[in-house]
């Protein structure tokens, strides 16, 4: 059996008097597997991560994580216990070698048995690519390698519940790629898994479900596959040097010789174009477009 997240009506607002608050009456289930947690800057979610993991209180709604409540101490107590976060700022010590830094966070999670531990930190060493690393100091790691040791850290201990925030950004595409099969290879049938990423490619790849947030609000929960549906039958790549027509989004646009030939979604047909089979990203568009609002 895996872990639900259950959230209803979750408001929070950073100052009072806010115009619009960051969440603003949110209700979401997230069931085991990976959920792809989307939206631009600014929408809400490392609000949502935060409250989710304990660390932040909502001004109103509820939240339970597997069973447990957190808006009591014993149910925050509980959930860190099962979870794995992996923040967008995680600190890390310089001067500690990525094995110490392991070992540090192993017994913060409780993991008392010095056995255990080192047999827990070797196993998260080795998947996430870093045992010839591990005696260096942290320091001198590069990004990526700073990223895997948060992977690495929020691992340890086997959490039901990994929730981690923008893990791949500002990856270069190789430490990406790796990054996004090492995250795959963690969505299994026992873990809840929520990733919170701007990189649409990376939900496409790694999430069967996805969430997007928007302004605070929840503008769509379901399949990836359903997200990228929106923009079916609304999705066209028109030929170099044909301009995109005025209420259409452009996704992407590329250039070469014959001129610029821009991919967009519209509700109307283009004068010249052809309908292609939409993406994630065509689907996320068409989601904000149809919303009023696309940014
Ligand atoms: N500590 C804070 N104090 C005041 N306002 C905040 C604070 N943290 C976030 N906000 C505001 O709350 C809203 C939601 O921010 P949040 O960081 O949750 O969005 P996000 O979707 O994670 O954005 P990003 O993709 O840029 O990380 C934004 O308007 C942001 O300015």
């Amino acid at each position: 059996m895996t872990l639900t997240i259950s959230i209803t009506d979750l408001t929070k607002r950073y100052r009072r008097g806010d115009a619009r608050p960051a969440l603003d009456r949110v209700t979401l289930t997230v069931d085991g597997g990976m959920t792809a947690l989307l939206g631009a800057n600014g929408a809400g979610k490392t609000t949502l991560m935060r409250i989710c993991v304990g660390v932040l209180r909502p001004d109103e709604g509820r939240v339970v994580v597997g069973g447990h409540d957190l808006a009591t101490a014993a149910g925050r107590r509980a959930v860190k216990r099962i979870l794995g976060y992996l923040p967008q700022e995680l600190a890390m010590y310089d001067d500690l070698t990525g094995r110490e830094f392991l070992d540090y966070i192993a017994l913060l999670k409780g993991v008392d048995d010095r056995r255990t531990r080192r047999d827990q930190i070797e196993r998260m060493l080795d998947l996430t690519g870093l045992s010839e690393h591990a005696n260096r100091r942290i320091g001198t790691y590069s990004g990526g390698m700073k990223r895997r040791l948060g992977i690495a850290q929020a691992l340890l201990a086997d959490p039901e519940l990994i929730i981690v925030d923008e893990p791949t950004a500002g990856l270069d595409p190789a430490e990406r790629m790796r990054f996004r099969s090492l995250l795959a290879s963690l969505g299994g049938a026992r873990r809840t898994v929520v990733l919170s990423t701007h990189i649409l490619d990376d939900a496409a790849q790694t999430c069967p479900d996805a969430i997007v947030l928007h302004r605070g609000r929840v503008a769509y929960q379901g399949s990836t596959a359903g997200l990228a549906a929106i923009a079916e039958g609304r999705t066209y790549l028109l030929p170099p040097g044909a301009p995109a027509p005025p209420d259409a989004v452009v996704v992407n646009a590329s250039a070469d010789a014959a001129g610029t030939r821009y991919r967009v979604v519209s509700a109307r047909p283009p004068a010249e174009g052809t309908l292609v089979p939409p993406t994630l990203e065509d689907g996320y568009a068409a989601l904000l477009q149809l919303d009023g609002s696309a940014a």
